[in-house]
């Protein structure tokens, strides 16, 4: 099957390097990666509450590209079994997903309640997975967080979230910590901060009227920094609570998963090559400077000034060494060049960093661009965001949580034909061999997940993308079929 199906992991037409997991080092995990609201559907279903993305699209569908949500999303808290069967069959070791804060605690605070249905559905997929020989990596809070907290106190605008967030966390810790050996505290802080509050369009879509997401409430110059910060305070609360309470007799790990493109100088300037550094620290170093530091990165503390929130002498020991490891998502590459003071008035998050951002320069795109128009694809921005990270913030233990690429949901082409997706096979062969690059130049990863595991609600983008290993028939119960890319991962997991 793997020859006729063109999946195995040789060398392909464009003469690149065979690799398998043989190729990495032992014990090396490979895993794929999914989310509540993208995967699980059931909104109202065992007792759910309501959270700011059920909000979210159903107050703004034209938000979402298909005006479509996550009430059913791809079915996994119904489906979830075969999705932990296809799992198995392609090798994997591990399954990255996120847990529904409102299934927790359906009225955000611990006060509000335990939902024993939705402990039951956690369990279930955790006793599932371990049954199949998958390991359970699992993050406490992907974007979805309760409306009720919305409501009462503004979510992370309010330091009150700080403290809700470690009781949520500590339900799981209790309910799931005996077989839940990996967790991650937040995904991606970045992307809710910037696109909840700055683009507006994320949940809960705040921003200031000139920005994308035509707000009608929100401040992009402050409110996305307030809520960064309340992000590391909650995240860093919660490892404490782990570290104190819990690591000694479960045993754990604790971490956070960051997000980062790669950033080369549009131009070979200073300019250039001064904006690509504060491209990086306005995304990444925005969370990792705090972790590994205690503080921001100076150029957002020159540029952002008194915007920028400060931590007390306790936060900043709270928030420093606050991790195990760390996650990182890669996707793409940008250029970066310089981009003129905004004219401080219109301040915001999104021109703060006085750099420029595209994926192709004086017409030529810096690789291939895939469905959604901010990727595109460029392998070797991932070992060179690898060895970044080891030189400048002291080689930490990472774990890549996601990387992956999306084709469009094109409803013309037949089923057959939608399951050869080359371009995936390519991508993913070409980024595990720049990651093991990275690695043998002492890089400090140890796993690796795929997102994703399968085609699932994308966000802004809705279903017009699919960014699965396995393809998911929207038009006939969300039936699952493995992708040419899930028999080339089979292949390539080969013990
Ligand atoms: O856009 C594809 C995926 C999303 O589906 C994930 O939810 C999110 O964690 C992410 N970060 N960067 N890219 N991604």
């Amino acid at each position: 099957v793997a020859v006729a199906s063109g999946a195995y992991a040789g060398y392909d037409a464009a003469g690149t390097p065979p690799i398998s997991r043989r190729s990495f080092p032992k014990g090396f995990v490979f895993g794929t990666s999914s989310s509540s609201y993208q995967y699980e559907g059931g909104a109202k279903e065992g007792g759910k509450g309501q959270s700011i993305w059920d909000t979210f699209t159903h107050q703004h569908p034209e938000k979402i590209a298909d005006r479509s949500n996550g009430d059913v999303a791809v079915d996994s808290y119904h489906l979830y079994k075969e999705d932990v069967q296809l799992m198995k069959d392609m090798g994997m070791d591990a399954y990255r997903f996120s847990i529904s804060w409102t299934r927790i605690l359906p009225n955000g605070s611990l006060s509000g309640g335990v939902n024993r249905e939705g402990v039951n559905y956690y369990n279930n997929l955790i006793n599932e997975l371990l049954s199949k020989g998958v390991q359970p990596y699992v993050t406490i809070f992907h974007w979805d967080s309760p409306q009720v907290l919305e409501d009462k106190y503004g979510g992370f605008l309010s330091h009150n979230i700080v403290n809700d967030f470690k009781d949520y966390a500590e339900v799981c810790f209790k309910e799931f910590g005996d077989r839940v050996k990996h967790w991650i505290t937040i995904n991606q802080p970045f992307t809710f901060a910037s696109g909840g509050y700055a683009s507006g369009t994320k949940a809960p879509g705040r921003c200031s009227p000139w920005e994308q997401g035509k707000c009608s409430v929100g401040d992009s110059g402050t409110e996305p920094y307030l809520v960064g910060h309340h992000e590391l305070l909650a995240h860093a609360e919660t490892v404490r609570l782990y570290k104190e309470k819990y690591q000694a007799t479960q045993k754990g790990k604790i971490g956070i998963t960051l997000v980062s493109h790669w950033f080369l100088p549009f131009s070979r300037s200073k300019s250039s090559n001064d904006a690509a550094k504060r491209a990086v620290d306005f995304m990444f170093g925005w969370f990792m400077d705090p972790l590994i530091r205690g503080d921001y990165p100076a150029s957002m503390k020159g540029l952002v000034g008194n915007r920028l929130p400060k931590f007390t002498k306790e936060q900043s020991d709270l928030v420093k060494g606050s991790f195990d490891f760390i996650g990182l998502n890669y996707y793409t590459t940008n250029y970066a060049d310089r981009l003129p003071p905004s004219n401080g008035l219109n301040t915001s998050y999104s021109t703060d960093s006085q750099a420029n951002l595209t994926g192709v320069r004086n017409g030529v795109p810096i690789g291939p661009r895939a469905a959604s128009p901010w990727l595109y694809i460029y392998p070797e921005g991932f070992r060179e965001l690898l060895l970044y990270i080891k030189q400048y913030y002291g080689n930490p233990a990472i774990y890549i949580t996601e990387n992956g690429v999306d084709e469009a949901n094109n409803k013309s082409i037949p089923l057959q034909e939608a399951l050869k997706d080359d371009t995936r096979v390519d991508f993913y062969h070409r980024h595990l061999l720049s990651m093991l690059r990275a690695i043998r130049e002492g890089a400090n990863v140890k796993g690796y997940f795929a997102w994703s595991l399968l085609d699932n609600f994308e966000w802004g983008n809705g279903f017009t993308v699919r960014f699965g290993l396995n393809f998911v028939d929207y038009n006939d119960g969300n039936k699952r079929y493995p992708k040419k890319s899930a028999h080339w991962f089979k292949e390539f997991l080969k013990k």
